[in-house]
């Protein structure tokens, strides 16, 4: 292992492009659409650089066209499993060996081609697969996931160069060893990105990787594997094993060799990988590190200076944005009595000119829900308001699947500021309103703080800075990432580092130093000079 640094590293974030009609981008991705629509991929399990074919098989839909299925999966099994927990620690040996500018040299290669040549492939995948507008899979599969790979590159040189202290007669140097054994990441369905950044962040800090992808995403997740294998990852730094979750999961977090959980996706499955090692804890060589980003039940607090139409406009899209499906997204808004008439009429505004459907029209603005078991969770949240005396919908609240998991953005009013849909996350459109009096202001942040046992994002909107003192001064532990004056999604690598505490995760915030520092295990040198 060596860790001398030999270049300076700078970062810019990726620009984020239009894709006007006609533009070359647009083409290129309306391309890569009807290429994928007309084909149809074998996903198969891959360890140590080999394709497996286990014959068991699942299916890759798209949630907006949901008779259509664009590829299968196999899923790897407990023989599988094993196997490539295996590979993982024979490619360890070199792999850590490696001089880390050679690592970093695969994922900004990576990066390069995920921003020209792969942009297109990765984006269209992300809106087949996940139902993503162009929008939304732009920021997700080719601005975030370059942005990850090259911040992580500047963050591990800035890592590396943090030295002791020494002497005259005393030379101290820090060596940032990789963790012993091998990292399990397990990703959601949401975000293409996050699935590159589980796996990458572990990999190019000198760990290898079992990956477990969302059963939901396996269609872009494994071009993010291929997007890997393309710029020269060696085989076994990454082993992808889809398949089901529990018998997965079950066999490899009781393996000795266990050295960290890479995790983002739901509070309950967190809080069961926890109990998982918990109850192994004696059996493993090392302690593994547990890294998870979690649930988030995400607030907007409205005081009576806040300006209408930004209110509107960081509501529509805080909530609605890839059909509220972000662990950010705005699901619960106290709104000042006083400005409470002007907003509502604003929005409603806004959400009438939503248009739901096929991201394959490039004019809508939301598209599918990613399947038919959180239609339903959804539909059953809605249907909840629909029928109770506390709660009234605004707007919204029809749901259909009978072509694609469709669900219109819902706007609920509730008199209740504990209603279900305030505190629990539903991961879908839905928003939830109540409306306090403008006096109460300071109990309403109380309120708010009380109310749910997330802590991830949250916003505030006011012109009166007093208010927005009080805000930031009481919601201290209720988000990891607080905007002020701006919606509560949308944060970007190396400018908001991501992630939230409480039932939210353990806040290691992806995509900077502090997540890849988790992956490290130091060794301090001290060398006697006299
Ligand atoms: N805080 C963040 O940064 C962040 C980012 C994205 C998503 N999320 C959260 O993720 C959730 C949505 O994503 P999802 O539906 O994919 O979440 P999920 O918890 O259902 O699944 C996440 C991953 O865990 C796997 N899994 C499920 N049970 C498992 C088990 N017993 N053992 C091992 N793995 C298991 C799934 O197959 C998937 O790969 C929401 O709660 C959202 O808030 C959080
Ligand atoms: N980082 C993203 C959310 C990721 C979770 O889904 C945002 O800030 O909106």
């Amino acid at each position: 292992m060596n860790n001398n640094i030999s270049k300076e590293l700078n970062f810019k974030n990726e620009k984020v492009l239009k894709y006007l009609p006609g533009s070359p981008e647009r083409v290129k991705l309306e391309n890569e659409l009807s290429h994928i629509k007309s084909s149809f991929i074998d996903i198969p399990v891959i360890i140590g650089g080999k394709e497996i074919r286990t014959g068991n098989k699942g299916q890759c839909i798209i949630p907006h066209d949901n008779k259509k299925i664009i590829g299968e999966y196999h899923k790897a099994g407990k023989e599988e499993v094993e196997m490539a927990i295996r590979e993982a620690l024979k490619a360890k040996i070199n792999w850590e060996k490696l001089h880390w500018e050679s690592r970093v040299a695969i994922f900004l290669k990576a990066a390069e081609l995920a921003s020209g040549p792969w942009r297109a492939k990765l984006n269209a995948a992300t809106m087949l697969s996940q139902s993503k507008t162009f929008k939304q899979a732009e920021i997700d599969s080719a601005c975030e996931l370059v942005d990850f790979m090259r911040y992580n590159a500047v963050c591990l040189h800035q890592i590396y160069s943090e030295q002791p202290i020494s002497t005259k007669s005393v030379w101290n140097r820090m060596e940032y060893r990789p963790l012993e054994g091998f990292i399990f990441a397990v990703s959601p369905f949401n975000f293409t990105a996050i699935g590159s950044n589980l796996v990458g962040a572990p990999a190019i800090t000198g760990n290898t990787v079992v990956w477990k992808p969302a059963s939901n995403a396996v269609y872009s997740s494994y071009m993010i594997y291929k997007l890997f294998q393309e710029a020269g990852l060696p085989d076994g730094v990454i082993n992808f094993i889809p398949g089901n979750p529990k018998d997965i999961g079950d066999t490899v977090m009781v393996n000795e060799n266990l050295s960290g959980i890479h995790f983002t996706g739901s509070t309950k499955v967190f809080q069961s990988m926890w109990t998982t090692i918990g109850n192994n804890i004696s059996n493993y060589k090392t302690f593994p590190r547990i890294v998870g980003e979690t649930g988030g039940k995400n607030y907007v607090i409205v005081h009576d200076s806040a300006n209408v139409e930004a209110v509107s406009r960081g509501l529509l899209e805080g909530a609605f944005e890839y059909q509220g499906q972000k662990c950010s997204a705005a699901s619960r808004a106290y709104i000042a009595r006083s400005l409470w008439p002007s907003i509502k009429e604003n929005l409603l505004e806004k959400v009438n000119n939503v248009k739901v459907g096929s991201v394959e029209d490039f004019t809508n603005f939301m598209g599918a829900v990613i399947d038919k078991k959180s239609f339903d969770t959804v539909k059953e949240y809605i249907e909840f308001a629909q029928h109770s005396t506390e709660a009234e919908i605004l707007f919204g609240g029809k749901c259909d699947d009978s072509v694609g998991y469709f669900v219109e953005p819902t706007v609920i009013v509730t008199n209740n500021p504990h209603f279900k849909t305030m505190e629990e996350e539903i991961f879908g459109p839905v928003l939830t309103v109540y409306i306090y009096d403008d006096e109460d202001y300071l109990d309403t942040l109380k309120l708010c703080n009380n109310t749910s046992k997330y802590g991830l994002t949250g916003s505030i909107y006011a012109k009166d800075r007093y208010a927005i003192a009080e805000c930031e001064k009481e919601l201290v532990h209720t988000a990891g990432n607080f905007y002020i004056n701006d919606k509560p999604t949308g944060a970007i690598v190396g400018q908001q580092p991501f992630g939230g505490a409480r039932l939210s995760g353990t806040n290691d915030k992806a995509g900077s130093k502090l997540n890849l520092i988790r992956w490290m295990s130091p060794r301090v040198i001290k060398e006697n000079l006299s």
